[in-house]
């Protein structure tokens, strides 16, 4: 895992933008996953000023998205399919129905789940994965002791995710859906570079043991041990548990600036 320690977010973000954006360069018709929540709202707002203001084209890009909540509708405010339509789909030049999320009203469930795991092969498998990490160490929506094998499939949220979320439902838990469909890890791993972000105090906890601890499926994010293209982009809060902090550091600053974002 490399380790990509920024000041703030912002920083963070940007240098994660430059990676997602030598991809795009480097291949037009990439195929892109990701990830919801507030973690990558800052990468994404980049995506769309490096589209607007250097032309960043996403004319041939594929996406699809990891997860989604079972039950709300496409234009629901909390679903994800809304969530990345205003935070990054309307703002950039990429086909509409090159853009894939989850169906979280599907009548058959592992049908729809089967069709999407399809859908990401017939793409060519997914280039280059977004992920964030929830205060529990989830990824997508794999909570802890999923399956390092799973696909993409129904899953129950925790309650520490249902608490989490909540405050996207009014503060009401009772609002905040309990399942969803998440790709599963077999599927995040399969991606041939994972790039995840984590910022402030509150995640500090779960990349120390996703980064430094033992690989094991109470941590989920902890996998990315065995990937072999895998960044974490931190701010110094997300940091301020790893024990090799300085050594992280040192790695980041010693390399060939070519080599810094790509
Ligand atoms: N399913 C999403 C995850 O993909 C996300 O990474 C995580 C963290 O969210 P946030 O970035 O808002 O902290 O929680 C959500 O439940």
């Amino acid at each position: 895992m490399e380790l990509i320690i920024k000041d703030n977010g912002q920083v963070a973000s940007e240098a994660a933008a430059r990676v997602v954006a030598r991809l795009v360069h480097e291949k037009p018709n990439a195929v892109i996953g990701l990830a919801t929540g507030s973690t990558p709202l800052m990468l994404y707002r980049e995506l769309i000023r490096l589209h607007k203001e250097e032309g960043l084209d996403f004319s041939q890009v594929t996406t699809f998205n990891l997860d989604e909540y079972i039950g709300l509708l496409p234009e629901h405010e909390q679903s994800y399919r809304r969530f990345m339509n205003e935070n990054l789909f309307e703002h950039i030049n990429i086909k509409m129905e090159n853009t894939h999320v989850p169906d979280g009203m599907a009548e058959d469930v592992p049908a729809s789940c089967a069709a999407y795991e399809q859908a990401i092969v017939d793409a060519g498998g997914i280039d280059l994965q977004v992920l964030g990490i929830g205060s529990d160490g989830h990824v997508g929506f794999n909570e802890p002791t999923s399956s390092f094998a799973s696909r993409t499939r129904i899953k129950t949220l925790t309650r520490q995710t249902v608490a989490d979320n909540a405050r996207f439902f009014e503060n009401d838990e009772s609002r905040v859906p309990h399942h969803c469909i998440t790709m599963g890890i077999g599927t995040i791993m399969d991606a041939r570079m994972n790039i995840m972000l984590a910022f402030g105090e509150n995640k500090a906890e779960a990349v120390a043991a996703t980064v430094e601890g033992p690989v094991a499926s109470i941590m989920p994010a902890s996998i990315l041990q065995h990937h072999a293209n895998a960044k974490v982009f931190i701010d110094e809060a997300a940091a301020s548990q790893l024990k090799l902090a300085d050594y992280y550091r040192w790695v980041y600053d010693n390399k060939p600036d070519w080599q810094k974002d790509a």
